[in-house]
């Protein structure tokens, strides 16, 4: 058979790269998600241990099986397997990541379960069709009726929100500035770090958290300052009165005629000259980055929603009589504030 000088010029080592890193995510992620599932990063935070002692921690049945995971994730750099005592594990700076007191560890165990690997296997549909397919594809009318129905799921989602949320705390949230206002309300603010940790940055700023009751309900360590309140409501109904009010990774959950119902809900609640401060992903076609592609992907399958560029940005806005005041995408994800017409 004839093969063209490009294919050719690519070894057997980089077509083995670019056929597992294209076609091998299933086995990659329910590899991850077992390992996960047993803490193994944890075991090895104290120190190198051979295989057969994590094995026996873990209780697998098969002291080899234990090896075969383990040196699984050797090439990918997530722990190393010694040169000189074949069979001894230690960690690495990504394992650390993904340990218990890892930044990455409730994010990394929520996107590999299996209720989520059970939903993406309809995303082939959803792309073709052009309409969410995940949650009815495991019998769900909506993304969040699995709230209602596993609350490991609802702790977890709201851990691995948390998760985001920390990692963003010392950069995003310094950026905003509430001196303008008296009272903030976080719309969807889950455990209310992001509210809780910018109301110790403004000394004269009240703040309420308010979310479903069954999220509120969920999280139990859910931020305490004597000026946050945390209170139950429906964002398609009612939100409390106030002159400011905060949205993070909310928008991006839901279509445009959807946000515009949220928009309308906020609009008849807040003061004269109010804004909303958006905290959320701005695509950009000049320089797409694999978690906005990602979770724009997650959003179409999940929710019917996106991610959105500043052209879909500046269009939902338009729809629903607010403008953008300002943006600053000088922090990940950036700030977007925007105001009534
Ligand atoms: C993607 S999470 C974002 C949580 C938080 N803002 C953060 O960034 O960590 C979306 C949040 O919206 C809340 N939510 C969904 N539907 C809601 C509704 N109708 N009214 C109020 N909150 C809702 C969920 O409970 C969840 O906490």
């Amino acid at each position: 058979m004839l093969v063209s000088q490009n294919e050719k010029s690519l070894g057997w080592n980089e077509s083995m790269e670019l056929l597992f890193g294209f076609a091998g995510g299933h086995l990659h992620t329910r590899m991850f998600q077992t390992m996960m599932r047993f803490s193994i990063c944890d075991l090895l935070e104290d120190g190198p241990k051979h295989y057969s002692e994590i094995s026996k921690i873990i209780g697998f049945k098969d002291d080899s099986s234990c090896y075969r995971l383990l040196r699984y994730f050797v090439p990918h750099r997530l722990f190393n397997e010694s040169f000189t005592e074949v069979g001894v594990f230690s960690k690495t700076p990504s394992s650390t990541q993904f340990s218990k007191n890892g930044a990455l560890k409730n994010l990394g165990f929520y996107y590999s379960q299996d209720h989520h690997y059970r939903m993406l296997e309809s995303i082939p549909l959803t792309v073709e069709m052009g309409k969410t397919n995940g949650p009815s594809s495991v019998g769900l009318s909506n993304f969040w009726e699995f709230f209602e129905k596993s609350s490991q799921y609802k702790e977890l989602f709201n851990q691995a929100m948390k998760d985001y949320s920390s990692l963003i705390i010392d950069k995003t949230i310094s950026k905003v500035d509430l001196s303008p206002f008296e009272t903030v309300v976080d719309v969807g603010g889950s455990h209310g770090l992001v509210i809780g940790s910018l109301l110790e940055l403004h000394p004269n700023v009240n703040g309420i958290n308010f979310d479903l009751e069954s999220t509120l309900n969920a999280s139990n360590e859910k931020y305490q300052h004597p000026r946050l309140s945390h209170i139950a409501g429906d964002f398609f109904k009612s939100v409390p009165e106030a002159d400011c009010y905060l949205m993070k990774y909310i928008l991006h959950d839901w279509s445009d005629e959807k946000c515009c119902e949220i928009l309308k809900t906020i609009s008849k609640s807040m003061k004269p000259n109010g804004k909303i401060i958006i905290i959320d992903l701005i695509l950009d076609p000049s320089n797409y980055t694999k978690e906005a592609v990602f979770k724009d992907i997650l959003m179409m399958h999940f929710f019917d929603a996106k991610e959105r560029s500043l052209i879909d940005w500046q269009q939902l806005f338009e729809k629903c009589d607010f403008v953008i005041d300002s943006i600053n995408s000088s922090v990940t994800p950036p700030l977007i504030i925007v105001s009534k017409k």
